[in-house]
């Protein structure tokens, strides 16, 4: 029987997930790919194989898959029927590391004990990212889960880049700059290298441009700065997120508008950004498809904010040999693309008009200064080659506790 590899990616309303057939020498397989969503509202679980073909298209009423470990025991039962087998390792993405997690980390209650601390830190993804390895832990106690942080990619910033100017009393109980992204990152690090190793030992700023959007500054294919901080808040404007703020705004929400800490939460996390700007959508299809004036004007400031962050990590960084667009936005439009790109043309970026409009890999034409890619992210695959190395790290372990 072949082993394979679960990998989970929680959210508030959905269950992401891919499995992985472990292959000869370790290789691994994408065997399927889909997601719960809608869970508690309109359920709905859709997968496809590894050809892309839909192998589920389901949908349940309401009052059905009401919540998180129901979800999972449809995946469990799918994945049962549909590949009969359960897998040897669950992979997990958990969005807050912490200090002390820079590296994947076997899961006990211990553990998601500790992490469940950062919780405030990451209210739209940190519980629900544990939810299910709690639920797993409960079940199945001796199937292997790994953790996989958001966080750890960044754990290498130096000093300079992981301080805030505010006294160390702070720093020292966890008050960092940590950065996220960080398994999107490591993922369009091991692309370059494959992909352009003209650039991959080189100076490249990665924009991540998703539902939360950060970009990095990667240095021979290891992150030193990060537009995040402390929390997924800060750096560039999101779909409901404001990015960075002066931390007199919350000041004066707090004591001005008489806002109670949980309600300036909320407002942060899910009134902001894009959505706050516009006040159309906080998707960026929707925004571009919009005749208001607003909309344009959110994603005007989008794009000025990204070319802004892209100065600051080109100095991080003294210069710029690349430049990669990644994740949902990043990968899919071209429009947001031309526009950040002409904020750059002043740093040598030039796009190839037709190679942009078709989402090719290269984008940049012929002696642009500065080369520029549009990559996929594949986060669950580095989750997944993260939890294969653990299980293998693990088993020869366990080995050598019988032999002693
Ligand atoms: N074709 C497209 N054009 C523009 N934006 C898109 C397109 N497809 C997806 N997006 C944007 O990508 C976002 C989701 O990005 P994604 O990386 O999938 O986020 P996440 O995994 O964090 O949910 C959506 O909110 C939407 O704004
Ligand atoms: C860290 C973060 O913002 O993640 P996402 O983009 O999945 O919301
Ligand atoms: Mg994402």
């Amino acid at each position: 029987m072949t082993e394979a590899i679960l990998v989970v990616n929680a959210g508030s309303s959905s269950i992401k997930f891919q499995l992985f057939e472990v292959g000869r020498g370790d290789e691994l397989n994408r065997r399927l790919k889909g997601q719960i969503e809608g869970i508690g509202t309109r359920p709905h679980f859709l997968a496809r194989d590894a050809k892309g073909e839909l192998v589920v298209d389901k949908s349940w009423s309401d009052g059905e898959v009401g919540d998180l470990a129901d979800a999972l025991d449809e995946l469990v039962a799918f994945l049962r029927e549909y590949v009969g087998e359960v897998p040897v390792a669950i992979g997990h993405r958990v969005v807050h590391g912490g200090p002390d997690f820079t590296e994947p980390a076997v899961v006990s209650p211990w553990v998601v004990d500790r992490l469940e601390r950062f919780a405030p830190l990451a209210p739209l993804h940190q519980s629900n990212n544990l939810a299910p390895i709690r639920i797993v832990l409960e079940r199945r106690p001796h199937l292997l889960q790994v953790a996989c942080f958001d966080t750890s990619f960044h754990r290498g910033h130096p000093d300079l880049a992981d301080r805030y100017a505010i006294p160390k009393n702070l720093y020292d109980e966890g008050v960092r700059r940590y950065g996220f992204h960080g398994l999107s990152y490591e993922s369009i690090a091991r692309s370059l290298r494959e992909v352009a190793p003209e650039i991959a030992d080189g100076r490249v700023v990665v924009a991540h441009l998703g539902s939360g959007a950060s970009m990095c500054a990667l240095l021979a294919g290891k992150s030193i700065e990060s537009s995040m901080g402390f929390t997924a808040l800060d750096g560039l404007p999101m779909g409901t997120r404001p990015g960075q703020l002066d931390p007199g705004i919350v000041l004066y929400l707090l004591r001005e508008k008489g806002m109670s800490p949980n309600e300036v939460e909320h407002y942060l996390y899910h009134d902001c950004g894009l959505k706050g700007l516009s006040g159309v959508s906080n998707d960026v299809r929707e925004l571009l498809a919009s005749t208001e004036p607003k909309a344009k004007f959110a994603i005007d400031y989008f794009t000025y904010r990204i070319a802004l962050f892209t100065g600051m990590l080109a100095a991080a960084l003294r210069g710029i040999d690349g430049f990669v667009f990644t994740a949902g936005i990043g990968e899919n439009a071209p429009a947001v693309r031309r526009s950040v790109a002409d904020r750059l043309s002043w740093l040598g970026i030039e796009l190839s008009e037709q190679a942009n409009t078709n989402n090719e890999l290269r984008i940049s034409r012929q002696g642009s200064r500065v080369a520029c890619y549009v990559l996929p992210t594949d986060e669950e695959l580095t989750i997944a080659r993260h939890t294969l190395r653990t299980l293998r790290a693990h088993t020869a372990e366990s080995l050598e506790e019988k032999r002693a």
